[in-house]
């Protein structure tokens, strides 16, 4: 068993991929705030690809902003920032790799002026972001800027006051305005996170913050920075002690925290950078003009499709991602929200075979391997629902389409904050608004439908009266036949 660190990277078994370039002489040029799986299965990875090939001053400082962050900040230092890679394709082949392009890692809250310090620097030229899709406080309904949490509340205050910023935004805005201050050119702010434009909605985010400190540093930020949108996808679940364990058997590397994805990535990247840009497309990335067909297909068919085996998983008695798409019944489920729900709501994706696309997910979503869990999709369900179901649920209303498998989700999801599995069991729901949710779905008790009159999530969808009359129908038919019946019911129509 080896230990990893720079200097036992020669001692790895070689079927462990390492750096080879010269760690010590990579100089950053990315500041990454969220420094979570996802960033090193997928950013973080296609960078260490571009250092192997030769590029020049785009290494990774890595910043984490919440105080739970610390433990990610432990397991890199004891290991030199160093983290192992591990992937497996659908037809078992297993690849690994030592991730080195994260070349400094630091904890904002005990290390503020630092982070402002790497911002400063001028040889910074993008900050990018996997703050999930709550750290940008955009309210999806009205699109308006309203953070919840106490980080960012508290910097919408202090940064006016010249105090240090606590939140992921706060350094952003902090950092462009030290720019304009210096009469320096800013830097790009490059959102990895899977929402819709997220590049606009990070632009959305960071021009309220500032407007709110300093309009003028508003007008300076909309007019001169970039903010690309893209899409993003490397399925990578949580890292587990059962994950550290099979690297350690299959590979014979102790690593605190290594990453555990699929095989499988794709990033489709906007051409839109203020102060340059690696050779993204010479590493496999899809630098293109315009990312929304690629962003529509990906968010409604994937992550959608997550939502939608999820909440009828779990309530059925299962727990893996794999499990759900293994059986037929679920299958077909699914596959029939992409062809007849999700796919009249899509443009043509340039390149790309719409059935093809739909096949592959399902033979991704059914490796084993991966073991991704039904409980990590539905995190902050109230978060995802929005940005990855509500806008086929709208676009089939709005011509008339199917939406009968959708509502069945959001009937799902609404049985699923009642906390218990159509076997009796207790569930467990995590989200952010889960008071105010239970609150909404005890309303059905008396008012059915009235669900739907939650706002923060469905906007105005709750007038809708098909939609309405469809869930309340849905709901009905779960109580009456679980979350399997209900699929059979469906399946028989
Ligand atoms: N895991 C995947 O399969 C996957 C794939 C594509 C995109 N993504 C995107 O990446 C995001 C992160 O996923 P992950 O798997 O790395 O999760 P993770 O739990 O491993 O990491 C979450 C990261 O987000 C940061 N974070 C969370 N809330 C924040 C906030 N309010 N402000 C600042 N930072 C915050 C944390 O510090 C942490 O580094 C997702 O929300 C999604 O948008 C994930
Ligand atoms: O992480 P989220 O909240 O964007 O969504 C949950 C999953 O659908 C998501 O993580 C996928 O695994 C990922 O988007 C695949 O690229």
């Amino acid at each position: 068993m080896t230990t990893l660190s720079a200097r036992t990277l020669s001692d790895l078994d070689p079927r462990v991929a390492v750096p080879s370039y010269d760690r010590a002489a990579v100089r950053p040029g990315i500041v990454h705030f969220g420094v979570g799986a996802f960033h090193r299965s997928h950013e973080a990875m296609f960078v260490d690809r571009l250092l192997s090939a030769g590029a020049e001053g785009w290494g990774i400082v890595g910043v984490g902003t919440l105080a739970s962050d610390a433990a990610m900040r432990d397991a890199l230092s004891a290991q030199d920032d160093l983290y192992t890679l591990v992937t497996t394709a659908p037809d078992g082949v297993v690849e690994a790799r030592v991730v080195g392009s994260i070349i400094r890692y630091l904890l904002a809250p005990e290390q503020p002026e630092a982070v402002l310090a790497a911002l400063r620097d001028p040889a910074t030229r993008i900050a990018s972001l996997t703050i999930t899709e709550g750290g940008y406080g955009i309210n999806d309904a009205t699109g308006a800027f309203e953070p919840r949490d106490a980080a960012t509340l508290a910097d919408l205050d202090g940064l006016a006051d010249g105090a240090a910023p606590q939140s992921a935004l706060g350094f952003v805005v902090a950092g462009l305005r030290e720019r304009r201050d210096a009469g320096a050119v800013p830097f790009t702010v490059m959102s990895c996170d899977n929402i819709q434009g997220n590049g606009h909605v990070a632009r959305a985010a960071v021009l309220a913050f500032a407007e709110r400190v300093d309009p003028a540093l508003a007008a300076w930020i909309g007019e001169t920075v970039a903010f690309p949108n893209s899409m993003v996808d490397r399925i990578t679940p949580v890292t587990t002690d059962e994950s550290r364990q099979r690297v350690a058997d299959e590979f014979g590397v102790e690593d605190r925290w290594p990453v555990l994805s699929e095989s499988f990535v794709q990033w489709v990247l906007e051409d839109s950078f203020t102060a340059g840009r690696p050779a993204f497309e010479e590493v496999g990335v899809q630098v293109v003009s315009d990312v929304e067909p690629y962003e529509l297909m990906k968010l409604r068919l994937l992550n959608a499709s997550h939502q939608a085996m999820s909440y009828l998983g779990l309530l059925s008695g299962a727990e893996y991602v794999h499990q759900v798409c293994r059986d037929e019944l679920f299958a077909e489920f699914l596959l029939g929200y992409m062809r007849d729900e999700a796919r009249p709501t899509l443009a043509p994706v340039p390149g790309v075979d719409l059935d093809e696309y739909s096949a592959e997910l399902m033979r991704r979503f059914g490796s084993e391997a991966i073991k991704d869990t039904l409980m990590r999709q539905i995190v902050d369900g109230s978060d995802r629902i929005p940005k990855f179901l509500l806008p086929v649920v709208r676009a089939q209303l709005a011509s008339g389409g199917e939406i009968e498998r959708s509502v069945l989700v959001l009937a799902a999801w609404s049985r699923f904050l009642e906390g218990v599995a159509d076997d009796g069991s207790a569930l467990s729901p995590v989200d952010k608004r889960l008071d105010e949710l239970r609150v909404a779905v005890a309303g059905e008790a008396d008012a059915p439908g009235s669900f739907l009159d939650y706002a923060p999530v469905f906007g105005d969808l709750g007038s809708d009266a098909r939609l309405r009359a469809a869930f309340v129908e849905a709901r009905a038919l779960l109580a009456s036949r679980g979350a399997r019946g209900a699929l059979q019911s469906l399946a028989t129509r």
